[in-house]
């Protein structure tokens, strides 16, 4: 059984009288910057000069700074920029400025799990990775709610990583939800596993296949968008409130004796055998070696698909579409 831990488990006195240096203020940077703000944690936010997201952090009532700055005045730093960039800020501007007993904390753990980040022997290591987008995780904190998240540690110099970790998991308010202990592998594996086979990468292909598949023998695109794309949050809201099975016992008979003789013949077992190829993938590091050597060439390859999946036909439909149902927020792509 996983340890989970809760409100009750943490001590955010721990982090009273420390400074936490939160670099970053996209996606979760701003959330954590934030709540930790409204726990009464003294937050600086780390900047490059010239960020997009300096003028939004100081309006929206925080201290920021450089990174350099905000990491040699800061007990914990929390590494809330994007993957591929954080080994070389790393380098140039946190490694230097930590101190002895300092705590280096991520969101995620591909950088110190695939070696691309050292951390000096002196420092505690650790990670809290809300298993959310950032914006959810502050909007929960507003609704007095707070999403789960993973706790990790990967290396324990003062002998209270773990207690340090878990106050911060409760600034941000995950532990108002639950923590469960994990380590960097696994979240790292797990979290590159998910996101490639099933939420990002599978649920994509599945759509785009299912109203491909219907397009070419001659159906309505606006039919087979409704079909393929739009009712697929319906069910998944179904089952995220009550699991697969609630989902079963809300679709028709039909529903369910169509959709649980025919599922497995689409994801059958030539498909769990390529599932199984990923995670290998993953776990030899394969996959992030591709990665990175992809960012170091420019992401050519990234680029190519991005620019694929922006021209695909469902999302000219689907820009139509969505017009009909002007209480959609949209979201912002720019
Ligand atoms: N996105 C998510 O919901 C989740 C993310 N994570 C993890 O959280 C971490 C952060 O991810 P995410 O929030 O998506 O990151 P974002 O892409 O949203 O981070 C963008 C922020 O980083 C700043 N930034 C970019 N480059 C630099 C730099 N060289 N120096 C200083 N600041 C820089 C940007 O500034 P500017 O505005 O100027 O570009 C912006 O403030 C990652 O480890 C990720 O894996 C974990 C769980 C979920
Ligand atoms: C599912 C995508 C994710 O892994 C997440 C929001 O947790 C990510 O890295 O963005």
């Amino acid at each position: 059984m996983a340890k989970i831990y809760y409100d009750g488990d943490a001590d955010l006195n721990l982090l009273k009288g420390k400074q936490v240096a939160v670099i970053g203020y996209g996606s979760q940077g701003h959330a954590h910057a934030l709540n930790l703000r409204d726990s009464g944690i003294d937050v600086v936010v780390g900047l490059y000069e010239g960020s997009r997201s300096w003028k939004r952090a100081e309006e929206d009532g925080l201290k920021v700074t450089t990174v350099e700055k905000a990491v040699s005045e800061a007990d914990v730093v929390m590494m809330l920029i994007p993957d591929t960039v954080q080994p070389s800020v790393y380098r140039k501007y946190v490694h230097e400025g930590l101190e002895e007993g300092n705590m280096l904390m991520f969101a995620h753990g591909f950088n110190i799990h695939y070696g691309q980040i050292i951390p000096p022997s002196y420092v505690d290591v650790t990670m809290v990775a809300p298993k959310s987008p950032g914006h959810i995780v502050r909007r929960m904190y507003q609704e007095g709610k707070g999403v789960p998240a993973l706790v990790a540690v990967h290396q324990d110099y003062s002998g209270k990583a773990l207690d340090l970790a878990l106050a911060y998991a409760k600034g941000i308010g995950c532990t108002r939800a639950g923590v469960i202990e994990t380590t960097f592998r696994e979240e790292t594996e797990t979290d590159l596993f998910g996101e490639q086979v099933d939420l990002c990468g599978g649920v994509a292909e599945l759509i785009k296949a299912t109203f491909e598949t219907l397009v070419e023998a001659g159906y309505q695109p606006e039919v087979a968008y409704f079909e393929a794309l739009h009712e697929l949050k319906l069910i998944v809201d179904l089952i995220y409130e009550g699991g697969i099975y609630a989902m079963w016992y809300s679709v028709s008979d039909t529903a369910k004796y169509g959709g649980m003789t025919r599922g497995r013949r689409v994801i059958n077992e030539s498909v769990r055998e390529e599932m199984r190829k990923i995670l290998k993938e993953i776990q030899t590091g394969e996959f992030a070696r591709e990665w990175i050597l992809e960012n170091m060439a420019g992401r050519p390859s990234y680029s190519k698909l991005l620019e694929m999946e922006k021209n695909h036909p469902i999302e000219e439909v689907g820009k139509r579409l969505r017009k009909m149902m002007p209480w959609l927020k949209g979201i912002d792509l720019e």
